[in-house]
């Protein structure tokens, strides 16, 4: 389990995390949303103890990172796929942080071949596309058969096939009772991906709650209508409360139900060519929840 209280980081004038509170646990995929410059890598590398927190506490299973010899098989993770020797080999890569860790070198073979990578483990990095880099990275997360991974963007770079094989890795460590903390900035990515979201703006909580919760409370219905009266119902609706807006030949209705829209086209006699109700996708509600803190940093520089 990652506890994180009350942790707050701040750069010289940038506060990049404010007394962030949350609770990740096993068994779960966990997505950490936020847009672009939102605290996610802070958080993670705090987690990590990379970098230390300005104040706050951050515990994996009860005690802080740094206190941990051997730290890969206690928490492994993927923070920047770009940022291994580009010279070595993937095999002497893995070896290396096998041997630094106590981890058997039979694992090295493993962790390669599960990602993937067994036919050029002896190739030099350097000459890696980002997506075999990333799997590189997820070899290196999974190394020492942690009970905790963490993984920034992981999809980025991957194509469909590679964003399938880590959704259902993902998968896999969490029903292996594994706790699986994910980060990234597209809704989209983690609506196949997460049991669990933690969404964050401005270095500051969002919100904290299951997918489908977020789901139920993220989608405003509309109703879309297509009728040759369509003024008349226009005004009706409105007079009702409704919020009649268009979407090309049609209108779009808020605040009233596709079955009372129909009730009162019948009543006044007006015909309906199309009635459908239209729930807002995921990545909508997101945007939606996060636009204060995108258009704060579009604002303000810092
Ligand atoms: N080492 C640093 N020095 C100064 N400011 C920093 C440093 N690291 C991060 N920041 C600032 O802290 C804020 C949060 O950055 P962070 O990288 O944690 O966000 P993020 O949510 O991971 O964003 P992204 O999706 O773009 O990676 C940003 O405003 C960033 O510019």
């Amino acid at each position: 389990m990652i506890e994180v209280n009350e942790l707050t980081k701040r750069y010289g004038s940038t506060t990049a995390v404010k007394d962030l509170t949350f609770t990740v646990r096993p068994g779960q995929v966990t997505g950490f949303l936020g847009p672009n410059g939102a605290g996610k890598s802070t958080t993670l590398r705090m987690i990590l103890g990379l970098h230390e927190p300005t104040s706050g506490t951050v515990t994996v299973d009860g005690r802080s990172f740094a206190d941990r010899p051997r730290g890969l098989r206690h928490v492994g993770s993927l923070l920047d796929a770009h940022d291994v020797h580009g010279g070595r080999s993937a095999e002497a890569q893995l070896s290396a942080l096998a041997r630094s860790n106590r981890i058997p070198q039979r694992r090295v073979e493993e962790v390669l071949r599960e990602v993937g990578l067994a036919e050029v483990a002896r190739r030099r990095i350097g000459g890696f596309s980002l997506g075999m880099k990333q799997r590189l990275g997820i070899a290196s997360a999974l190394l020492g058969e942690p009970p905790v991974l963490l993984f920034d963007e992981p999809l980025n770079g991957l194509d469909p096939e590679g964003v399938k094989w880590v959704r259902d890795l993902f998968r896999r460590l969490a029903a292996e009772g594994r706790t699986v903390f994910v980060s990234s900035h597209l809704m989209s990515e983690m609506e196949h991906t997460a049991d669990q979201l933690i969404v964050i703006g401005r270095g500051e909580l969002i919100a904290a709650e299951s997918l489908a919760e977020f789901s139920a409370r993220g989608t405003r219905p509309s109703v879309t209508v297509g009728t040759p009266a369509a003024a008349v119902l226009r005004g009706l609706l409105t007079a009702e409360g409704a919020v009649v807006g268009t979407a090309g030949d049609l209108l779009a209705v808020t605040g009233a139900t596709a079955v009372r829209i129909g009730e009162i086209a019948m009543e006044h006699r007006i015909p309906l060519h199309h009635l459908s109700t239209r729930s807002a996708s995921l990545e909508e509600a997101f945007m939606e929840l996060t636009a204060d803190s995108v258009q704060y940093l579009a604002g303000d520089p810092t």
